[in-house]
């Protein structure tokens, strides 16, 4: 996500001197793309998904309010920021543009530091948009996906399994003995011990698709699309490998002198019928199997029963 950086504006605009005065007014600030008609502007903005567009109203084929329409009805493009620029002054023309959905309305000819200043101000609302996007979506103390997103990505996934009768993998990660560690050693390292698992679960997941999240307490949920149960399970092995191999010191757990976690998961077959729940449910019951057969390891509901494997290796 674009949270820093330089913003990107793309000018739609016919009129070739237009195009060009705007462009060298907004290049000093931003990353600046250029299309000379309608379907240009389309074709950049779902290739470039820039910050906003500054989008003349009169073009020909198609005119401004028809791409803005396009940009709405496209959910990858539907919130990108459009200020109309127009030769249509008249105040009926600039409210049809903003009760069409444009956030702002310059009209031609326009005065530079206007359409600076307008610019600014637009980029200025999208940064804060993200940022509170962004905040509403992690989970404050480790960094991953809070429990909200992962709820809204499991179902778009688990949909998008079911469509294109591809696997959906599953796993639930939990700390051994966590109430031991933090009686015993306190609180605040308690955090810390759950913000390095965090860490070390991220850099174990490799995938764009791949989805981590804080589900409860000291609990993560590990999200894998198109990925067949061998090979999530080999995934969520090694990140409870590379979690042992931190050496976080643990004399209280019954397991093993450092911190370790247990796991349970669970594949969607391309053709399976499980609803979410279901599939959640399976990785659940698993997980607290794994905590009853003595903890450090990770169990995975499979067709083939060879592939339960133990991970106590690392104990
Ligand atoms: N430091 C810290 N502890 C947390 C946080 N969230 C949950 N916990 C603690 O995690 C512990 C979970 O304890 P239990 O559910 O009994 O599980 P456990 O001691 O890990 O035992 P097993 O899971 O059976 O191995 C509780 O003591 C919670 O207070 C957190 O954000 N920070």
């Amino acid at each position: 996500m674009n949270l820093v950086g330089t913003q990107k504006v793309l000018v739609a605009d016919d009129d070739t001197v237009n195009r060009q005065v705007l462009a060298e007014l907004l290049k000093p600030e931003y990353t600046v793309l250029l299309a000379k008609n309608g379907e240009q502007a389309l074709e950049r903005a779902t290739r470039h998904l820039p910050d906003l567009i500054l989008l003349d109203v009169m073009m020909p084929d198609m005119d401004g309010y028809q791409v803005l329409r396009s940009l709405r009805a496209d959910e990858q493009t539907a919130n990108i920021a459009v200020i109309f620029i127009s030769g249509l002054g008249r105040p009926e023309d600039e409210a049809i543009g903003l009760k069409m959905g444009a956030a702002d309305y310059i009209a031609k000819p326009f005065n530079e530091t206007v359409v600076m200043a307008r610019v600014a101000m637009q980029l200025q609302m999208v940064r804060q948009r993200r940022m509170l996007e962004h905040l509403a979506h992690v989970d404050g103390l480790t960094e991953l996906a809070n429990r909200r997103r992962f709820d809204e990505v499991y179902e778009t996934e688990w949909q998008r399994s079911r469509r294109n009768g591809r696997p959906l993998s599953l796993a639930l990660l939990d700390i051994d003995s966590f109430k031991q560690y933090n009686d015993h050693y306190g609180h605040p390292a308690g955090d810390r011990a759950l913000r390095a698992v965090a860490r070390a679960v991220s850099a174990g997941l490799r995938r764009p698709a791949d989805l981590a999240a804080r589900y409860g307490g000291e609990e993560v949920v590990l999200l894998m699309p198109d990925t067949e149960a061998a090979q999530a399970q080999q995934v969520v092995s090694a990140i409870c490998c590379a979690i042992a191999a931190l050496q976080i010191q643990h004399e209280a757990s019954s397991v093993a002198p450092m911190l370790t976690v247990s796991a349970g998961g669970a594949t969607l077959s391309g053709a399976g019928k499980e609803s979410c729940s279901e599939l959640f449910a399976a990785a659940d019951t698993l997980l607290y199997q794994a905590k009853k057969e003595g903890r450090n390891r990770v169990l995975w509901r499979a067709a083939a029963p060879e592939l339960q494997t133990q991970a106590g290796a690392h104990s």
